[in-house]
Formats: structure tokens, sequence, C-alpha cells
């Protein structure tokens, strides 16, 4: 792009509090000509088991953003220098149809990923985790899924259902999009419904790294484990945002005591720049539940370290035969309320 990426409005000059509320005060995905990377809101509860509201979470951690600054010295990284970030809007979710959302869902990651970009997806609740490695193994074939969360999300189906925000990885598995030797869990904690459980999830391609584990073995250790497990894979993370502690995120539908810090994650998180990171979601930020932004501000401080993480190291391309050209979104397709460049 001419004179490099468009970066945040400047707060030096802009007041951080006015303006419109897309990530970061980044521009639109129609304000630019290409983009490095999209962050994709995707406002959907209808796969939860519990408290429903993180079909706000995209617009509560938009807002909660405004306060993030140029350069993570954490990392020595630009994550809006760097790259071309920009917000693509939100997926027009069905509310009332759950396989038409997840279909959506996977249409709008496919055109963000079609163009060569990386996507950073906020949702919404972790049904939307499927749709998405959907997407991406179309382009990668089978991923190295990092997940961080309270919760297994390995499990068969609730009251029938399969597509839940308690199974999503159970069906990624079961469709071959996992890479079985490279996935893991990290922040695993709480009851289960059964021992089996347990040997269900290894069984679909994952190891675990638990929240006591971490306390036990301090972050070098899992920081150990994950190089050892990921390598140079292609890698997805996922961070479900009740991996952290109620104390962390309130603001969540399912709630688990005994969780990270935020700190733990961030540090965490860190990592990917020196892996092979290829889309990251962050999902299950309900607002209501959430006091002074505690949670916003968690999910928009992991927002920024994954884009760090992906300003240290370009995405890596399709595999042979995979590229497929850019589609333009049908006329009549509920899109984004704000497009991508045509
Ligand atoms: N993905 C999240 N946050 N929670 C899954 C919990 C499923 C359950 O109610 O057992
Ligand atoms: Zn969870
Ligand atoms: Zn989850």
């Amino acid at each position: 792009m001419a004179g490099g990426p468009v970066g945040p409005v400047d707060a030096t000059r802009v007041p951080r509090y006015g303006g419109p509320a897309t990530f970061a005060r980044l521009p639109r995905a129609d304000e630019v000509t290409r983009f490095d990377v999209a962050v994709l809101g995707v406002p959907f509860d209808t796969g939860v088991s519990y408290r429903p509201g993180a079909r706000f979470g995209p617009a509560h951690v938009r807002e909660s953003s405004r306060l993030l600054r140029p350069y993570n010295p954490e990392v020595d990284a630009e994550p809006f220098g760097a790259q071309q970030v920009v917000d693509a809007g939100d997926v027009a979710a069905n509310p009332f149809d759950i396989a038409e959302a997840l279909e959506a869902v996977e249409r709008h990651a496919r055109d963000v990923l079609d163009t060569g970009a990386r996507l950073l997806t906020v949702g919404g609740d972790h049904t939307i985790a499927l749709p998405l490695l959907r997407a991406v193994a179309a382009r990668h074939g089978p991923v190295a899924v990092v997940h961080f969360d309270a919760h297994l999300d390995t499990w068969d189906t609730y009251f029938g259902a399969a597509y839940t925000h308690g199974t999503p990885f159970r069906r990624a598995s079961e469709e071959g999009l996992l890479d079985l030797e490279a996935s893991m869990h990290l922040g695993i904690r709480g009851p289960l419904y059964d021992r089996g459980d347990l040997t269900d999830d290894r069984r679909l391609g994952f190891t675990v790294v638990t929240s006591p584990q971490i306390e036990l073995e301090g972050l070098a250790g899992a920081v150990e484990r994950l190089r050892r497990r990921v390598g140079d894979r292609p890698v997805y993370v996922s961070v479900d945002i009740d991996v952290l502690d109620p104390a962390f995120a309130p603001g969540t539908g399912t709630p688990e005591a005994g969780g990270l810090t935020s700190r733990e994650l961030l540090v965490l998180l860190r990592e990917f720049g020196g892996l092979n990171l290829v889309s990251a979601d962050i999902v299950e930020v309900a607002p209501a539940y959430d006091h002074a932004q505690i949670t916003g501000i968690a999910a928009a401080h992991v927002g920024y370290e994954l884009l760090s993480a992906m300003a240290r190291r370009p995405a890596p391309p399709a595999l042979p035969g995979v590229a497929a050209p850019a589609r333009a979104p049908a006329a009549d397709e509920p899109v984004a309320d704000v497009g991508l460049p045509s």
C-alpha cells in the first residue's frame, strides 16, 4: 500500500473516546485497497449451554480496545504498522438457525482467507470455531489447534444437538480439520461429566495442559510443551476468554474458578510470534456479566498480542492447489456491516 499501512486513528490528535469503535480504531475494510489481517465480528450465541449474551461480544471488545497503542514493547512489534489490519465488520449470523449461521461464518471466513489475509475473529460463542476451522483447513489442510479454555469443548452433544459451544472441537476432529499430532488445550480446569471425557479428548487428537499444571510447572513449562507439540506446523489459536479466572474475566457465559491471570495468558500468547500462526479467534465474551470492561479489555489485549504475533511472521501460503480466487459476496448475501474491499 502506497505510504504503508493505514493505522489506528492517532490518539494524540483525536481523543480516543470519540469516533466509531472499530477494533483498536483501525480503518474499516472498505477504507483501504488491501489488507493483511481482518478483524471479523461474529455476534452469535445460539450455541450456549448456560448464560447467554456473547452475541454482544464483538461490540464490547471493540469498545474496550480504544486504548491500545501502536507499539508492543514486549515483543518489539508494531502490529498495525508492519501489516495492514482492518475491521471487517460483523457476519450477519442467523440467531434462529445454527446451521445457517455456521454457513455464513464459513463463507465470510473463506472470503477473507482467499485474499491471502489472516483472520482474527471476535465472537460470539465457541460454536463458531467449527466453521472457522472449516475455512482454515480448506486453505491450509488440517491445522494444529492451540485452544485456550477452561473447557475441553470436545463433548458430543447437548440435548441431542451436535453444534453447540461445548462441541466444536469434536466435530472439527471428526471432520479431519485438525492435525491430530499437534493440537492441544491449555488452561483446562473444573468438573467434567465423566472420566471418559478425557479419553475421548485424547482420541480426538488433543493433549492437555491444565490450569493447575501451569501454576505448578510455571509458564516456562507450558511454553516448552507448546513448542514441542506444535513445532513449525500451521497453527490456529482459539481463545475462550473463560480460560481466565473469573476475577480477570467475569463477563462470560460458563465461568469456572481457578483460571489463568490475564498476565499469564498474554505471556503465553507472545510465543506465537515464533510459531506458524495461520489465524485466530477470541470467543465467549458476554458483556452483561462484565464490570468496568475487565473482560472486554482482557479480550482486546488478547487480540493485540495475536496481531503482534502475526506482525512478526508472514502468513504461510495456501497448500498447493488450494488457492482459490477471491470471491465477491453475492449481491443478495447478508454481509458484514462493513464490506470487504472489492
Ligand atoms: N465453550 C464454553 N465456554 N463452554 C462450554 C461448556 C459446556 C457445558 O455447559 O458443559
Ligand atoms: Zn470455556
Ligand atoms: Zn470454549
